[in-house]
């Protein structure tokens, strides 16, 4: 097991920090490998057994969370808020659709960012999530820092006492398997399974758009777990590539061991995405498919904020739904950055965010999500489109 770890983690791996110092990552990986994993096995073959019954048709999957989630914003308040929004979504999804929701936070890891740029407009070494980096414009926070993995995991481990504490059980964490430093350090071995290793970072993980490439380290890693996984798939995305994602990550036909996430762009997915749905349909595998309608859709306002329109990311969905419906496959889900605090990230929506109104609370360190109010407006359209359809 220990070679094919380190096979996999031996391919090209883009997006990795360029710690100053090897040896300090090396004796915090000992240190992090010491710990107790965050998710159990138990809870992960709970999730394996509901996302099979979305790939089937039988389940909706609500994902949502911040883009970045940081240190200084992981309290009671804002974990509830997030969590609360969730709730609220899937009570409209599961009452207006007649689906039973399964609800994964991007919680509790959220801490790693892939960028565009290995430099920020400023000049500085860009900002790479709180589990690398500080966002603090200045030379020294942006000094990529090894301790910092040990300050995520006793982060994700404090959020997971706060969903422990009050909120419904039933919320699952994920994030995108970006660090593999910290990834690899929180493998753990099920002696039930002993030949597939689960990550003890989060129940779901998923490869993003920037690492998907096919002879990349993160998807050989995301190949040997046991947990369900995820792939971004953008609008450059091939259907012999999709084949591939399909053939290495669920080699075994499991319905739902394989999420595919589309974030294609409001004016891409209608011609993008049916092909790619034909060759997976083609495999005879179930995949999941989710709607991602955020990432497609990012666009810079005049005095330069990074921003969504809602009225973009509403009509992403329905493209989506639109796809599937005319193919008969199941628009199984959708992935959205949101929060249920009160922020002014995206343009729209009922209360009409307008581009001068971004700077009111604009509080993201990444991407721009949805207030609670704009989520719920999200919720809604897609019940609409779910309705009777399913
Ligand atoms: O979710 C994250 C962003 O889309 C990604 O990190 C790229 O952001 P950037 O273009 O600001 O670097
Ligand atoms: C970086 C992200 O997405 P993508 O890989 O699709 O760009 C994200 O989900 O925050
Ligand atoms: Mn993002």
């Amino acid at each position: 097991m220990r070679d094919r770890i380190s096979e996999a983690l031996g391919r090209p791996a883009a997006q990795q920090p360029p710690w100053p110092d090897p040896e300090q990552v090396r004796s915090v990986s000992a240190f992090l490998a010491t710990l107790p994993p965050l998710v159990t096995p138990d809870q992960v073959r709970r999730l394996r057994g509901d996302l099979a019954q979305v790939a089937r048709g039988e389940a909706f999957l609500l994902q949502g969370g911040d883009c970045a989630e940081t240190f200084a914003g992981n309290t009671p308040e804002h974990v509830r808020g997030t969590v609360a929004t969730l709730g609220r979504m899937a009570a409209v999804l599961a009452d207006e659709a007649g689906l039973p929701v399964i609800t994964v936070g991007r919680l509790a890891g959220q801490y790693a960012k892939p960028r565009s740029r290995p430099v920020d407009g400023l000049g500085l070494p860009v900002y790479r999530g709180d589990i690398v980096n500080a966002a603090a414009p200045d030379a020294g926070s942006r000094v990529p820092d090894p301790v910092r993995m040990i300050e995520g995991y006793r982060n994700a481990r404090a959020t997971l006492g706060m969903l422990r504490s009050g909120h419904p059980a039933d919320v699952y964490t994920s994030h995108e398997a970006l660090l593999l430093d910290y990834e690899r350090a929180l493998l753990v071995t099920d002696p039930d399974e002993p030949g597939r290793p689960y990550a003890g970072s989060a129940h779901f993980l998923w490869i993003g758009e920037r690492t998907r490439r096919p002879d990349g380290a993160h998807l050989a890693f995301a190949a040997l777990l046991a947990n369900p996984v995820g792939v971004k798939i953008g609008p450059g995305t091939r259907p012999d590539q999709v084949a591939e994602y399909v053939e290495r990550l669920d080699p075994d036909g499991e319905p739902g061991r394989l999420t595919l996430i589309s974030r294609m762009g409001s004016t891409r997915v209608r011609d993008v995405l049916p092909p790619l749905v034909e060759r997976v349909a083609a495999t005879g595998r179930q995949v999941v498919w989710q709607c991602d309608p955020m990432h497609g859709n990012t666009r810079e306002s005049a005095i330069g904020y990074k921003t969504r329109h809602l009225d973009d990311i509403a009509d992403e969905i329905e493209g989506f739904f639109a796809v599937h419906h005319a193919l008969g496959s199941h628009p199984g889900g959708v992935h959205l950055e949101l929060t249920g605090d009160d922020v002014t990230e995206c343009l729209g929506g009922t209360r009409g965010i307008t581009a001068h109104g971004l700077t009111g609370r604009y509080e993201s360190l990444c991407d721009p999500r949805l207030n609670a109010d704009q989520a719920m407006e999200v919720a809604h359209r897609v019940a609409a489109l779910s309705k009777g359809r399913t």
